[in-house]
């Protein structure tokens, strides 16, 4: 019995046979939970059976990592991640959301063999201090800010776009199609900021288009306060809305543009118009992210979820937290520094 649900979990997870060792001697807890190995650090990985349904539609990147290389034949990858919650770990804390010296080395590989871009809540700037790598593109405030070449496609408004030059003395430009409601956002932060001076364990994250007001140390019964104060705010700035996501409400200007669009923007400044030639990877956790999942299962790209749950999603693949990202990152780049991969892990 017990060797067939671990085979159930496996087969799920789209693990050969072979690599069931561990899971002859599984065992089934009271709460209806199977084990699931053990992680890194030794620490026992419990799988519920939802999970499992769920991971038979959203099956691991990592296992079907030989078929997505098959699929991307004659085509260019390009790498698109988020970042908390896929290059680092969540953590209480979001102004420490370190990423590891490992998985910097991981992304910094695959950016050497792949066009490699990071599109992330937080502004732009905030996220390149937490990379620190030069050869990726990055898109802070979910899209509203992005830094790539500049676009050949006449549909995006130059008005919104900005020449500046690296250190190095490459030109790239700036797009911010949220710029007209730059003083608009500083207003709502002096505005934000009084109105939760009195509700303790709210912290307010600028990030320069789009605020987030993060609730994770607020008490339970204070949470209705925080929400009820952007609420009302709102009334007053039509303009804006308010998106939920982990332990935190977004306030983001209202215009059409999402990191989808991002996603698609620097697609087409990268010149991979034509989604014939190109193989879009997209790795993400948050609901944001659920944006460029949709744009990719509509161009054939490779949408990855970032989750050890299950979760509602537009991904078709997943992987279950960063360390499987890291993981993933180093096959990738394995992989295109010359076929070295051959490992499974
Ligand atoms: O698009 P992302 O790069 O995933 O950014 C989404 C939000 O991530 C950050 O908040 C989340 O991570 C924090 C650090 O682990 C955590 O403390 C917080 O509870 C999470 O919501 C970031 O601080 C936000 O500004 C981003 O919008």
């Amino acid at each position: 019995m017990l060797g067939r649900v671990a085979a159930k979990v496996y087969e799920a997870m789209g693990m050969k046979r072979s690599t069931l060792s561990q899971s002859e001697s599984m065992s089934k807890s009271r709460h209806d939970h199977v084990d699931g190995g053990y992680s890194r650090s030794g620490e026992p990985i419990a799988i519920d059976q939802n999970y499992i349904s769920w991971l038979r539609e959203h099956p691991s990147a990592l296992s079907l990592f030989h078929q997505m290389i098959s699929a991307s034949r004659g085509k260019q990858i390009v790498i698109f991640l988020d970042y908390d919650g896929t290059l680092s770990p969540i953590v209480s804390d979001p102004e420490r959301a370190f990423m590891s010296d490992e998985m910097r080395e991981a992304v910094r590989d695959v950016s050497n063999c792949f066009p490699t871009a990071i599109i992330s809540g937080r502004s732009r700037q905030k996220v390149f201090d937490f990379v620190k790598l030069t050869k990726v593109y990055y898109s802070g405030s979910h899209g509203m800010e992005t830094m790539g070449p500049a676009p050949k496609n006449k549909s995006y408004d130059k008005k919104y776009h900005q020449r500046s030059f690296d250190d190095e003395g490459n030109e790239f430009i700036i797009f911010q199609p949220a710029q007209d409601f730059l003083p608009a956002v500083r207003k709502i932060l002096h505005e934000l900021t009084e109105r939760m001076k009195n509700i303790q364990g709210v912290t307010i994250e600028d990030n320069k288009f789009c605020l987030s007001v993060h609730h994770r140390h607020v008490k339970d019964e204070d949470y209705g306060r925080v929400e009820e104060e952007v609420q009302s705010m709102l009334v007053n700035n039509r303009d804006f809305h308010m998106t939920r996501g982990n332990k935190v409400l977004e306030i983001r200007p209202s215009i059409q543009w999402n990191k989808g669009d991002a996603l698609k923007y620097l697609l087409d400044t990268l010149g991979f118009q034509n989604s014939d030639d190109v193989f879009p990877i997209y790795i993400g956790d948050d609901r944001t992210d659920e944006d460029a999942f949709k744009v990719l299962r509509e161009r054939g790209g490779y949408p990855i979820i970032v989750s050890s749950t299950p979760r509602e999603t537009m991904a078709l693949h997943s992987l279950r937290n960063p360390s499987e990202v890291q993981s993933f990152l180093v096959r990738l780049s394995r992989w295109g520094f010359g076929g070295l991969e051959t490992s499974q892990q």
